[in-house]
């Protein structure tokens, strides 16, 4: 008896509810953010993913169109926590796309020490990733009428 076939995406929602809408997903290329860019996908949406490491995005791209074939998935190098970064990130999604209908602010992190342990450079990594780096995107956004925004970190 063949084996059950078991879809590799999925979703509780309507396939293609978001068709022909558009997503930027920051830190798009793993964990967290990979499974969200392929619901985001499986509902119709196209999706841009962002973060520092272009060989993660490029292989997350790879993945991705292997489990939803004929779906516009895109990559751009972003380090959330610089301005000029961000704005390029933003720029290029709407040069590419036309548009931006939802941000996923989803890149981020943090590691775990003791208070005593924790230096301050680490310390500043973390806010400037998770809070600075979540408000210059949003920011941007605004600027450039990006209808929605979700919050992870
Ligand atoms: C009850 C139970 C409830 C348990 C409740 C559990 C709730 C879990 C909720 C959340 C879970 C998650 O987030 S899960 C995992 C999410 N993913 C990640 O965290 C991966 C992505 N993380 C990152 O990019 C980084 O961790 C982040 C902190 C943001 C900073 O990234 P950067 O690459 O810019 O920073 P680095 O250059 O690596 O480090 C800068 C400095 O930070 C410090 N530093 C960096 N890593 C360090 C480490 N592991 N330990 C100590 N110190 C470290 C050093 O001082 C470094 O300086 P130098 O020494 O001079 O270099
Ligand atoms: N796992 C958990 O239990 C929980 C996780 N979270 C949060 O969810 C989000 C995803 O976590 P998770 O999937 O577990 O972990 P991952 O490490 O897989 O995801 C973190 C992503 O953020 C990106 N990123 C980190 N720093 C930057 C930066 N400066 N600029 C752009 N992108 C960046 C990373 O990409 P790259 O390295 O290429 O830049 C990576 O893709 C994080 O914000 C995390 O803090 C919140 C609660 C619980």
């Amino acid at each position: 008896m063949a084996a059950p076939t078991v879809a590799k995406v999925t979703s509780v929602f309507r396939q293609k509810l978001f068709k022909d809408k558009v997503a930027l997903v920051t830190g798009g290329a793993t964990g967290i953010g990979k499974t969200i860019t392929q619901e985001l996908l499986y509902l119709g949406c196209n999706v841009m993913i962002a973060s520092r490491k272009a060989d993660n995005l490029k292989a997350a791209v790879t993945e991705i169109q292997g489990n939803l074939p004929g779906c516009d998935v895109r990559w751009t190098e972003c380090n959330i926590r610089k301005e000029d970064s961000v704005k390029k990130m933003v720029s290029t999604t709407l040069e590419q796309f036309g548009k931006i209908d939802f941000l996923v602010n989803n890149g981020g992190g943090q590691f775990y020490a003791p208070t005593s342990e924790f230096s301050l450079k680490g310390f500043n990594a973390v806010v400037e990733t998770n809070l600075t780096g979540t408000f210059l995107c949003m920011k941007e956004e605004l600027n450039q009428s990006c209808l929605l925004s979700f919050m992870q970190t």
